[in-house]
């Protein structure tokens, strides 16, 4: 996992730094030299215009120049508050007017025309904390960014800022990060080994979704289910006898229209998780079913999506889903629930959905709900109730269309069925769905095909 630092923690990082920031400034112009030489694909003759701001992102900028010109690069150090209406010819530019303690607005001139642009620690003028871009900064073809990646440069308007982002390591000890982006090498190590004696019941789960004359949510989270491992998918739509639309190898139980919470629990027996929501509809004997089902003190870990979360809109103080799984099922300890709102669903949680600090905002809506949240978007972000956070990057727009949360929500109960704790069943479900939607198609892609393209994105997960 790649730590997230907001500027504030690494202020405190900074603050607890065991060497003078002269030598961390140092570093950071070496890195930042390094990723320059990288850009200009040599050195002698090339043309680099840094513009440096008073503070320490300034700093790394004249260090890093220093540097460049012990290697033959042509120079030019402009000061960030007195910039010529016009920047003069450059191969690069180094954007060095202002890191993590940039306020205000700047509304730079123009890039060189056909500069190269590096950005050093964020894009100057993106607020390194929410990623909002202030006045016009220059968009940079890379960033280097130092000991830990900045929220800003994976929210808002940061990614399209920032090009691509290298974090550098000057020393800093960023161990106590409570935020991460979650890789491939990560999913890898949190899943299981498919042990010898596998067997179907190893990984059941049970979705209950879908309303009588509408099944298609039903069905792609059964697929999801199916396609992310589920060793057996049981499939009800309350109220729905019969379903010859359902994927072929899920097995279908009928359950009453009213009253099927009690009905799932009494044959929870050998299934491992359960997922409840998607298009179950508003009506009141859905949202009782539930509510009875995820405030049950005996049912296995929950993954709560779409007409699930409006059930659970008043339970403010997560009453319900802070029951305890039953032994045996689940984690001994924290949370069994998992919440996956999009923003709208957010707001109904009692969340904040574009809160200017989006982490906080989750990890916030997660503690008061004794739940894990994941709340989608680019990026998904998840949340435990300890104030853990991971950030998922694998997604991209071609996720953003009818039926994929669906999906995403019984891939998630097949790694709960897996034996994930809910944390990192969230966080791996995210990464495989935006792979799996990145190995699909460039364009026409619908929910189904992300289904279809899960196990190509466990397939390729590198070896534990
Ligand atoms: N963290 C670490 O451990 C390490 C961090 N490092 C680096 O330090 C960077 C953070 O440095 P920093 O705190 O000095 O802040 P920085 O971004 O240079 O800007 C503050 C200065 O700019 C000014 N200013 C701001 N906005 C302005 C505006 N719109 N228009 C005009 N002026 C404006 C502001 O002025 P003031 O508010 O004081 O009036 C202040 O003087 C960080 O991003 C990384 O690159 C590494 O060197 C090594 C280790
Ligand atoms: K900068």
């Amino acid at each position: 996992m790649i730590p997230v630092v907001t500027p504030e923690e690494m202020g405190a990082v900074d603050a607890a730094a065991p060497e003078p920031t002269e030598v961390l400034v140092g570093r950071a112009g070496a890195a930042t030299a390094r990723a320059a030489l990288d850009l200009l694909g040599g050195a002698y003759g090339r043309r680099v215009v840094v513009v440096a701001g008073k503070g320490n992102n300034g700093a790394d900028g004249r260090a890093a120049a220093d540097r460049l010109r012990r290697r033959g690069v042509r120079l030019e150090v402009l000061d960030a508050a007195d910039l010529p209406d016009h920047l003069p010819a450059a191969d690069l530019l180094v954007d060095a007017a202002y890191g993590t303690g940039f306020r205000g607005d700047w509304t730079p001139p123009a890039a060189p025309e056909g500069a190269a642009v590096l950005a050093v620690d964020v894009p100057s003028g993106v607020d390194g904390l929410t990623g909002e871009a202030h006045g016009r900064p220059w968009a940079a073809d890379r960033t280097v960014t130092f000991a830990a990646l900045k929220p800003g440069l994976l929210l808002g308007d940061g990614p399209s800022l920032a090009g691509t982002v290298e974090v550098a390591d000057i020393g800093l000890d960023v161990s106590g990060a409570r935020a991460h982006v979650v890789e491939g090498a990560d999913v890898a190590r949190w899943l299981p080994d498919r042990p010898r004696d596998a067997h179907k019941w190893r990984a059941a789960c049970w979705v209950v979704a879908g309303s009588p004359g509408m099944t298609g949510a039903a069905h792609l989270a059964a697929a999801g289910a199916q396609r992310a491992g589920a060793g057996y998918v049981r499939l009800s739509t309350p109220g729905l006898a019969e379903d010859p639309g359902a994927p072929t190898e899920v097995v279908g139980v009928e359950l009453p229209a009213e009253g099927w919470a009690d009905r799932v629990l009494d044959g929870v027996d050998r299934i491992v998780a359960v997922a409840v929501g998607p298009g179950l509809g508003t009506g009141d004997a859905a949202a009782a079913g539930v509510r009875a089902l995820v405030g049950a003190a005996d049912r296995p870990p929950v993954v709560v999506d779409g007409d699930g979360l409006t059930a659970l809109a008043d339970d403010v103080d997560g009453d319900l889903t802070t029951a305890r799984a039953r032994p045996g099922h689940g984690p001994a300890t924290g949370p069994t629930v998992v919440l996956t709102p999009h923003d709208g669903e957010m707001a109904r949680l009692g969340g904040e959905p574009g809160a200017p600090d989006r982490l906080a905002a989750v990890r916030d809506l997660a503690a008061r709900r004794g739940a894990v949240v994941l709340s989608k978007g680019s990026p998904t972000v998840v949340a435990d109730p300890d104030g853990r956070v991971v950030l998922v990057t694998a997604g991209d727009a071609r996720l953003a269309t009818a039926g994929t949360g669906d999906v995403l929500t019984g891939a998630l109960a097949a790694l709960l069925a897996q034996g994930l704790a809910p944390f990192e069943a969230a966080a791996a479900a995210a990464h495989l769905h935006g792979r799996a939607g990145a190995l699909a198609w460039r364009r026409g892609l619908v929910a189904g095909d992300v289904a279809a393209h899960l196990p190509a994105a466990l397939t390729e997960l590198p070896e534990d």
